[in-house]
């Protein structure tokens, strides 16, 4: 089943052409590494897919769905609910626990607290890091607040889940163990992965390779 499809996606900065055209689809389950020299357009590809920029022309579909044909505040719940995204660095609201932070999306989709909760420990618990479900992000490691990233992006179950740099504030190995629940966490699911990264390893791991250059799919790469 196809879980993202980006068709015909162009998106300028002004006068800045980032994207000039791109059509991609990825399947549910499959693990995609989007890779390619600095200021190529990969994270302007992985936010259009995300729903936080909206192209100029093209479409993006997530399960199924039009971006473009809801409305804003629709777009944004289903954005919440259906991609997870998970980013570099500096995600997670630094006066919240781990566990409010990961409990968040649920609670803004109405679940209450105690279940929004309870599910959150579950989710720090999946990614390794329940013995920090109260402390802040200011008090632990990189790579424990990535996990708990990680946590916060699946606990809506969604489709689709869009990394950009996931490991690109960890030192190697925090940056392999991260990766390692990130994939198990979106394989258990079914769900899709797409990984913005300069990292070999990831690329290593993905079962496609996409490059991009000048805004344009140069060539993909099936790696599995
Ligand atoms: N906010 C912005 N305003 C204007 N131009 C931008 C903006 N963000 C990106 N660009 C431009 O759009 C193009 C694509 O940038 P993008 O960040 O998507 O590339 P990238 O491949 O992710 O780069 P990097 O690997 O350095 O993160 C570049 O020419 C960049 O300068």
């Amino acid at each position: 089943m196809t879980a993202l499809e980006l068709r015909d996606v162009e998106y300028s900065y002004r006068r800045n052409v980032a994207l000039r055209g791109v059509t991609l689809t990825v399947a549910s389950g499959e693990v995609v590494a989007i890779t390619g020299a600095s200021g190529g357009g990969k994270s302007t590809l992985l936010h259009c897919a995300a729903g936080i920029l909206q192209p100029d022309s093209g479409t993006v579909r997530v399960d199924g769905q039009d971006l473009s044909a809801l409305t804003e505040e629709e777009r944004s719940k289903y954005r919440r609910s259906r991609i997870g995204v998970v980013l570099q660095f500096g995600q997670l609201v630094p006066d919240l626990s781990l566990a409010d932070n990961v409990a968040l999306p649920l609670l803004l989709d109405g679940h209450s607290r105690q279940a929004a909760r309870t599910s959150a420990i579950e989710w720090l618990d999946q990614v390794g890091v329940a013995d920090e479900a109260e402390a802040t992000p200011a008090e632990l490691s990189g790579g424990q607040t990535q996990r708990a990233a990680v946590a916060r992006a699946l606990i809506t179950g969604p489709a689709v889940v869009l990394a950009d740099e996931p490991t690109g504030s960890l030192d190697s190995r925090a940056g392999q163990e991260l990766l390692d629940v990130l994939l198990k966490a979106t394989r258990d699911r079914g769900a899709a992965l797409v990984m913005v990264t300069h990292d070999n390893l990831i690329a290593a791991v993905a079962d496609r390779e996409v490059r991009i250059r000048d805004g344009v799919i140069q060539h993909e790469v099936r790696l599995t």
